[in-house]
């Protein structure tokens, strides 16, 4: 089990790339495997998600080779194979392999996903885009079976019933070569799903309106890679050294930001009274003071991110009274709160709606689990403001989606330690 090790009363100062992003990245390389040629990435964050995902291609005969932020996968001598389990459940994303594989061969089985545990997930929704497409999906075993007839997948309107990004890249995948054309009506419109859009134009895919709540597809026989595809950066990396940054920092420049991907999130910080400094495609966060609570509310892009719900929490509790976060995607995503507690952290949840009161200056160290990846981080956050030693367990966690986690704090002045 991989510990965390946090000195306190360490503040930030100093300079943060951010890498590219996971959700995209996640869905990138599962695409990948449509195309009928070599395939190459870069910006590619170096996080566990990726090397799990590797593993799952190695399964299927795709060869992939991982430096300096470049990969490259090979998916010429891809076999049919089935993905009942193993590295399977090591991630969400593991489940953009039903929509691939069936984009590639008409068929899939693939294990239920893991991921975080962040409250129920349900797949209903990629399912009945599957089905619309004609194919038959069965679910046995813990793992999910999708086959079609003779003559494959078949373009159809789906109108999702509730704003999905898994399901919205699922149908994406699975119709980039079905035959004839797939609108997605209510489509999730995160910047990943535009993301994956461009890649997949790029190998000759007709994808239109990736960004929008309506996506056009019009299938395609082959799709084939000519150049590199240059990942975006992440926009919840870059939120939360933001929102550490204007807790608990003395000057920080984040950079290698798309600002409008974090519009929301620069908007609360503003209403918190950061004085933020928003430059061409970097941010910086000079140290702050007066900070006023606010009331936050996730919903999908373009709203708050709920994946940034928990790592805007350490720069709540410096602010002067009550603050509210209501997580309309997840409300179970509270694995942090007892954590939180166990550091002072005054913190609490109720009938879904989270509450904290600040200013908080007696935070102490603690013994503290990561039960996700969000929840580990925003404890990292408190960490560096308690006093005394935090050890951070189920840090893997993080390390699912924070690439270079010691090197880019290091960065900033922030001393941390790993321990396997
Ligand atoms: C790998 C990846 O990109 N993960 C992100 C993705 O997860 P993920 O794609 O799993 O999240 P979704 O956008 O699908 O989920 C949104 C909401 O819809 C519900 N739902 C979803 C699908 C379905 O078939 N039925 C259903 O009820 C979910 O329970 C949730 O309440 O978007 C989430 C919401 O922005 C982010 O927190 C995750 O970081
Ligand atoms: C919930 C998240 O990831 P995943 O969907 O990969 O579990 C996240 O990145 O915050």
């Amino acid at each position: 089990m991989t510990k965390l090790l946090v000195k306190g009363k360490q503040r930030l100062s100093g300079e943060v790339t951010i890498g590219g992003a996971k959700n995209s990245t996640v869905a990138l390389i599962p695409a990948a495997i449509l195309a009928d040629t070599k395939v190459k990435f870069d910006s590619v964050p170096d996080i566990l998600d990726v090397r799990n995902l590797m593993l799952i291609l190695e399964e299927m005969n795709v060869s992939s080779h991982f430096d300096n932020g470049v990969l490259e996968v090979d998916p010429t001598q891809i076999a049919k194979t089935p993905l009942p389990g193993g590295a399977i459940q090591s991630l969400r994303a593991s489940y953009y392999f039903m929509g691939a594989l069936l984009g590639k061969f008409g068929e899939a089985v693939v294990g239920f996903p893991g991921g975080d545990n962040i409250g129920p997930r349900p797949i209903d929704q990629h399912i009945k885009g599957f089905e619309a497409l004609g194919a038959h999906v069965e679910e046995k075993d813990n793992a999910v079976y999708i086959t079609t007839g003779p003559d494959g997948l078949r373009g159809a309107t789906i109108f999702f019933d509730l704003v999905s990004v898994g399901a919205t890249i699922n149908v994406m995948l699975a119709a980039v070569r079905a035959k004839g054309t797939t609108i997605i009506e209510n489509a999730a419109k995160e910047p990943e799903i535009v993301d994956l859009a461009t890649f997949l134009n790029n190998m000759g895919a007709h994808i239109r309106g990736a960004g929008t709540g309506i996506i056009r597809i019009e299938g395609v026989s082959t799709l084939k890679s000519h150049n590199t595809h240059t990942i975006i950066p992440d926009r919840i990396e870059a939120g939360t050294y933001l929102s550490l940054a204007a807790a608990n920092g003395e000057g920080v420049l984040v950079k290698n930001v798309i600002t409008e991907h974090l519009e929301p999130f620069i908007a609360k910080l503003i209403e918190i009274g950061v004085d933020l400094d928003i430059r061409e495609d970097s941010i910086y966060v000079p140290k702050s003071h007066n900070l006023k609570p606010v009331t936050v509310t996730t919903s999908p892009f373009p709203g708050f991110a709920t994946d940034l719900q928990q790592p805007i929490t350490p720069l709540l509790l410096q602010a002067q009274g009550n603050s509210m976060i209501i997580d309309t995607l997840y409300p179970e995503r509270i694995k942090h709160i007892p954590e939180m507690q166990k550091m002072g952290a005054q913190i609490t949840t109720q009938d879904g709606i989270i509450k904290i009161t600040g200013p908080t200056t007696d935070l102490t160290g603690a013994v503290v689990e990561a039960g996700e990846i969000r929840a580990g981080v925003s404890l990292l956050g408190l960490a560096l403001m308690a006093d005394g030693m935090t050890v951070i367990e189920q840090a893997d966690n993080i390390l699912r989606g924070y690439e270079r986690l010691i090197e880019k704090f290091a960065g900033l002045s922030v001393t941390l330690e790993i321990e396997d």
